[in-house]
């Protein structure tokens, strides 16, 4: 259900719906998510028009429901018990593993989820790619439009690298380049939320300000976490990160993209500022996108080959080679002369999870480990590349970044050295004589 109130927090954002499309990308390649899927598509219906007409400020309807200070409008009993029905099956398809007849209403239903056939692994299959909501078609129960909703499993092969998630996004670019192809993307993960539904607004003050430097790329909103621990033990709050290190990023090139939340020029995965055109604001894709061509089209970019022998990963789109997509690309991009902002406003604009568990924590600072170094020791790695194609302080930023885990040598020994030399009545700092004020400072 997360990823559905993702979802539907987004779809709620106060902006023209017909220039907002929500792309799903589902990795994990279940006709669970899918089902899932048209289920919040069928709750949009009534779930838009709810925000829209009291002006909720909470879109995502686990938080707004869940609040300990609920507020409350005529219809907000109906629509939540809307919700909850929702939630139930959902919970029940995901516990009993399939989906009954019951559950599937509409015509197009059960032939979407026939696709998952018997030799359908999450390792290996083909695409699909399924419209659950058109704009301009599609109303919600007042009779107003509704935003694009599309769900992408990409092709997956034993014998094709994936990539992770810069796969995944990558396959999200090019899809909703068939469909959509809208100038500015965000990018969201699927354990965050929208909590503010101003956030494109302010995204998009930023990226159309004509006194903005026209290399501007992206703008990078904090990610906040809910839920965390009291005295948050693991540091899953990630502090010093959101509001040290980024925003003395910024006073340089711009932050690195935190991997969620966010707001890209489209043209900045096509190339460098000088190579890619100035978006057509207004460009817009004519055929439906439930057109046949359209589908086959959307269907061809999901292939798990059809990056071989392109310039996906190399000149566009995310950069492969690393877990931590994110920092890698960011860096890149501004190697590239792309230049990103910062904005941190005082309502979070999204809120999301960190881990709260140590197998969680442990296995996340494992990924984020290798990955990292991954990046320092590659052929564009901050220190060598960076410095040189951004500069010499964006270089060593995120150079700090990529030998993180290093770091963990110097504070483990920090930890036990002094304990142990106190037990063995050992020093291990010099003493100090007047000569040595500067040194005794230091320490
Ligand atoms: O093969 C994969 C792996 C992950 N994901 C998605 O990636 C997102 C982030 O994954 P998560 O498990 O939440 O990882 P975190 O460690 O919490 O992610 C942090 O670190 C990642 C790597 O730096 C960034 O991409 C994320 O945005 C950032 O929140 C989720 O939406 C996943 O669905 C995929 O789509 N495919
Ligand atoms: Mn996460």
């Amino acid at each position: 259900m997360g990823v559905v109130n993702t979802a539907l927090s987004v779809m709620a954002y106060d902006y023209p719906i017909e220039k907002l499309s929500v792309y799903l990308s589902d990795d994990g390649g279940s006709k669970l998510t899918l089902f899932a899927f048209m289920e919040a598509a069928r709750f949009a219906a009534h779930w838009l028009p709810y925000c829209r007409k009291n002006k909720v400020v909470e879109r995502c309807p686990k938080a707004h429901f869940g609040s300990s200070n609920p507020s409350r409008f005529p219809e907000t009993d109906q629509i939540k018990t809307m919700y909850e029905s929702m939630r139930v099956r959902v919970e029940n398809v995901i516990k009993r593993g399939s989906i009954s007849h019951d559950y599937i209403t509409k015509q197009g239903e059960s032939e979407a989820l026939s696709r998952w056939t018997d030799g359908f692994t999450p390792q290996n299959h083909p695409p699909v790619v399924q419209v659950l909501l058109e704009n301009g078609k599609d109303k919600d129960v007042t009779g107003h439009g509704v935003p694009n909703l599309v769900y992408i499993s990409r092709e997956k092969s034993t014998d094709s690298p994936h990539h992770f998630k810069a796969g995944a996004l990558n396959v999200l670019l090019r899809v909703s380049a068939t469909m959509t192809n809208a100038p500015v993307i965000l990018t969201l993960d699927s354990d965050m939320y929208s909590n503010d539904p101003q956030t494109p607004l302010r995204a998009l003050c930023y990226l159309l300000d004509p006194s903005m430097d026209p290399k501007l790329g992206y703008v990078q909103f904090p990610q906040v976490f809910h839920g965390i621990n009291k005295n948050d033990i693991y540091g899953g709050e990630l502090r010093h990160v959101f509001e040290v290190h980024l925003p003395g990023m910024d006073g340089l090139a711009g932050p690195t993209h935190a991997g969620s939340g966010g707001f890209f020029w489209r043209r900045v995965f096509y190339g460098c500022p000088s190579e890619t055109p100035e978006m057509n604001l207004d460009q817009r894709v004519s055929h439906s996108i439930k057109s046949r061509e359209v589908l086959a089209m959307a269907h061809h970019v999901a292939g798990c080959k059809y990056e071989n022998q392109t310039k996906w990963s190399r000149k566009m789109g995310f950069r492969y080679g690393t877990l931590v997509e994110d920092v890698y690309t960011s860096c890149l991009l501004q190697g590239e002369g792309w230049k990103s902002i910062y904005c941190n406003p005082k309502r979070p604009a999204f809120l999301g999870k960190s881990p709260i568990n140590l197998h969680d924590f442990l296995n996340q600072t494992m990924r984020w480990s290798v990955g990292l170094l991954e990046v320092a020791f590659s052929r564009y790695s901050p220190i060598t590349f960076g410095v040189r194609s951004i500069s010499l302080l964006s270089g060593l930023c995120f150079a700090h970044y990529t030998f993180w885990a290093i770091w963990a040598i110097p504070v483990t020994i920090y930890a036990f050295l002094p304990q142990l030399a106190l037990l063995n009545s050992a020093s291990i700092f010099p003493k100090v004589c007047p000569s040595m004020h500067p040194l005794a400072l230091y320490y």
